[in-house]
């Protein structure tokens, strides 16, 4: 009783400060779910035993939408069935709000079930946002994948599929769909174990398919689930025994798929139709059965936080009234309202101002949330999604100690490295093009615009281009590119335009050269004097910087007076190698003798360090790397020859040909620069019966005519501007 006095106490005073729209306090919400009033302790805190942070995978159309409104209906949080087609859901809702200019789109919405608290996290599903779904399923401990049963595992889930056994998230099969026409329980389990290389562990069987599917047998126990055919929403349904005198056949069929069951550890497959309200209630049950808690799932890392405050901002949204709100799960610990945190990544103390947990389509005030919860918070500025938080910087400090990784002799940025506990490595964005705002004076707009949307997104880059001062976005792919710039125009209202996409290519040199270069310049009365040998020499280094090292002839008071000026001479001499003007990388560059006539200012020593370090670059034997995708194309028999004589002219390298059912996968990689546009050309070639996958691999060394047939297209592109 005191908690709940507590917590109303607690939610009234924050009531004094909030204005916002959507956001309930507690007792408020209790009312408007009604009937099934929960209690005020479950609705803050559950029981980590009883928390399920959940994703849904899918393919497009699969029924992710109308499945999560079934959850949210059946659980008591929606009054109404939405139905997709009738634009009603609370999805379609929030893409209103988005319209209208108030962001309060969903990374995670939370209900309960039968005493459980389930947290569903958002999963995108294309290839271009992997970070993204990378960073989901980071945060997941579980999930449900959806699928159509007229179409089994479709290109799409085969993807997440992959991820997901990565990152080894335990799932549940749903069969959805199976009252549509040509729906099949059959293919659709073969697809699965075909496909996705699972055992399927079938707990339901239908009762009918597409036109006469009526509900679902439950294995483990013999029953029956038949669905009301008078009750309009699914609520009612009742159970029965499964017969020898009136169901023989189903139930010799049950009794079967139940012993291959026990024997097999393999995917939980259920079955059913969200539109026809069958099936979702188990799908839940078997959610809070099979699908572990967060205390059940490894974390190597808490050992260090002993109980301390750890969490991952997996997701930041812009609300035009509440400003950044993020959403973060935390490992460790306790969040309240009003607390200071320490963002790792950020090395900053920030502190956040209201607590929420996002319970269907609104937001509820809360005013604590513990580990194993998923929180969004408001107020903290600087937090970018992928970051880390923690309670102090005294409290990261003694993790590392712990994790023994803060005492060796570090540089200040692998200090903070060794803290980043839970964050997903950024890959390198492979495609860039130029952004214009429409007018000069809008510039500034534009450059708001793309801050933000950076915080939310740190897979797209943004930078200058030194030679036209123009602003470049580096993203994953076309489609990445496509998303940014019509957000720019619907979110911020700004339309943009954008250039030609180009690939991100790199250069790296082959051998050790020297190179020397003299300043000497006088200005006003001032005499400026630097001279400088420097060598150039294949070393590991990432892209646009270098490793840098001093002769033992350099004077050491020298190299203290001008490091900063040296290191980021070498580091803008990087950035702009001297074949494509593209970052260079694996380079070391060793500094000989530097001589510096008294008085001479740093950036003149900058000025002369760049140039010699350019000098001895272009001297060297060079390279360029350009990125590799790996392309998965499926394909009828008849159509493969045709795929397979376009890649070769795509320089792209076959290394399998699987058979999945009635078609063939081709399995390879191709060079990015050869597979722009490809979806169109496939679609052609193929009357529009293929997909493909594709997917960043790695940088590769181009071939000596490759690469002179590329710098002969730059330099005749050269000569035609
Ligand atoms: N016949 C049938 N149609 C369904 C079922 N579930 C969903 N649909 C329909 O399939 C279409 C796609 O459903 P959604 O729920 O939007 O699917 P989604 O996976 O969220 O789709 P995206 O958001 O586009 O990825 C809609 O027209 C739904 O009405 C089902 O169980 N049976």
């Amino acid at each position: 009783m005191e908690k709940r006095d507590a917590c109303r106490s607690a939610a009234w005073e924050v009531n004094n400060i909030l204005e916002g729209r959507n956001v309930y306090l507690l007792e408020d919400f209790c009312s408007v779910v009604g009937n099934d009033v929960k209690s005020l302790h479950s609705i803050i805190s559950p029981p980590v035993a009883k928390i399920r942070n959940i994703g849904i995978m899918a393919h497009i159309d699969a029924g992710k939408t109308t499945t999560t409104e079934r959850f949210l209906y059946y659980s008591g949080y929606t009054r109404a069935l939405g139905d997709v087609d009738d634009g009603d859901t609370v999805t379609d809702f929030m893409a209103q709000e988005r319209e209208r200019g108030i962001t309060i789109q969903s990374a995670a919405v939370t209900f309960d079930w039968k005493g459980y608290r389930v947290n569903l996290i958002d999963t995108p599903g294309h290839v271009d946002f992997t970070l993204e779904v990378e960073r989901c399923l980071r945060v997941l401990d579980g999930a449900v994948a959806v699928f159509d049963a007229s179409a089994g595992v479709e290109a799409q889930t085969l993807t997440v599929w992959k991820q997901a056994d990565k990152h080894k998230i335990p799932r549940i099969c749903f069969l959805n769909k199976m009252d549509k026409t040509g729906a099949s329980f059959n293919y659709a389990i073969e697809s699965i174990r075909e496909k996705l290389k699972a055992k399927p562990l079938i707990l339901q069987l239908p009762i009918g398919e597409a036109r006469t599917f009526k509900g679902v047998v439950d294995v483990i126990n013999k029953e029956k689930l038949l669905w009301n055919s008078n009750s309009d929403d699914g609520k009612d349904f009742e159970r029965k025994p499964l017969l020898e005198t009136s169901d023989p056949e189903l139930l010799k069929e049950t009794i079967e798929a139940r012993n291959i069951l026990i024997e097999q550890a393999a995917v939980p497959v259920l079955c059913g139709s969200a539109l026809k309200n069958k099936g979702v209630q188990p799908l839940l049950d078997a959610v809070t059965m099979y699908l572990p808690s967060p205390e059940e799932r490894e974390h190597g890392f808490l050992q260090w936080y002993k109980g301390d405050l750890c969490a991952l901002a997996f997701k930041v949204l812009h609300d035009k009234q509440r400003g950044p709100l993020v959403f973060l799960r935390i490992y460790s610990g306790t969040l309240t309202p009003q607390l200071a945190i320490h963002n790792i990544n950020r090395n900053c103390t920030e502190r956040m101002s209201r607590l929420l947990l996002p319970f269907a389509d609104q937001h509820v005030e809360i005013p604590s949330l513990t580990a194993g919860n998923i929180a969004l918070t408001v107020g903290l500025k600087q937090t970018a999604t992928g970051d880390t938080i923690v309670s102090s910087k005294s409290s990261a400090l003694a993790a590392a100690r712990r994790a023994g990784r803060g005492d060796k002799k570090h540089g200040k940025n692998s200090e903070a490295e060794s803290l980043l506990l839970a964050g997903v490595e950024v890959p390198e964005p492979v495609f860039f093009c130029t952004i214009e705002p429409p007018s000069v004076a809008k510039q500034p707009d534009l450059d708001h615009a793309l801050e933000r949307l950076q915080r939310e997104d740190p897979s797209l880059k943004v930078r200058l281009d030194p030679d036209s001062g123009q602003t470049v976005l580096c993203g994953m792919g076309e489609l990445h590119i496509e998303i940014i710039h019509d957000r720019i125009k619907r979110e911020y209202g700004l339309e943009t335009y954008l250039g030609p996409l180009q690939v991100a290519y790199r250069e790296t040199i082959l051998n050790s050269v020297r190179a020397t270069d003299t300043l000497d310049r006088t200005l006003g009365d001032k005499r400026h004097f630097v001279r400088a040998e420097m060598e150039a020499r294949p070393g590991e280094a990432p892209p646009g910087m270098a490793v840098i090292e001093y002769a033992d002839c350099v004077s050491e008071d020298l190299v203290q007076a001008s490091r900063e000026a040296i290191e980021n001479a070498v580091h803008s001499a990087c950035l702009q190698g001297p074949l494509l003007g593209s970052p260079v990388q694996d380079v070391a560059i060793m500094l000989h003798s530097l001589m510096v006539h008294p008085g001479t200012s740093t950036t003149m020593v900058n000025a002369c360090v760049s140039r010699c370090v350019q000098k001895a670059l272009k001297k060297a034997d060079k390279q360029v790397l350009e990125p590799l995708m790996s392309l998965e194309v499926t394909v009828t028999g008849d159509y493969l020859s045709l795929v397979l004589a376009d890649l070769a002219q795509r320089r792209g390298n076959i290394q399998e040909i699987q058979t999945r059912q009635d078609n063939k996968v081709v399995i390879g990689f191709v060079p990015l620069a050869e597979i722009m546009g490809y979806s169109t050309v496939l679609r052609t070639l193929t009357s529009g019966s293929a997909t493909f996958a594709l997917e960043f691999s790695t940088y590769q060394a181009m071939s000596p005519q490759d690469q002179s047939t590329l710098l002969n297209q730059r330099s005749g592109l050269a000569q035609v501007l």
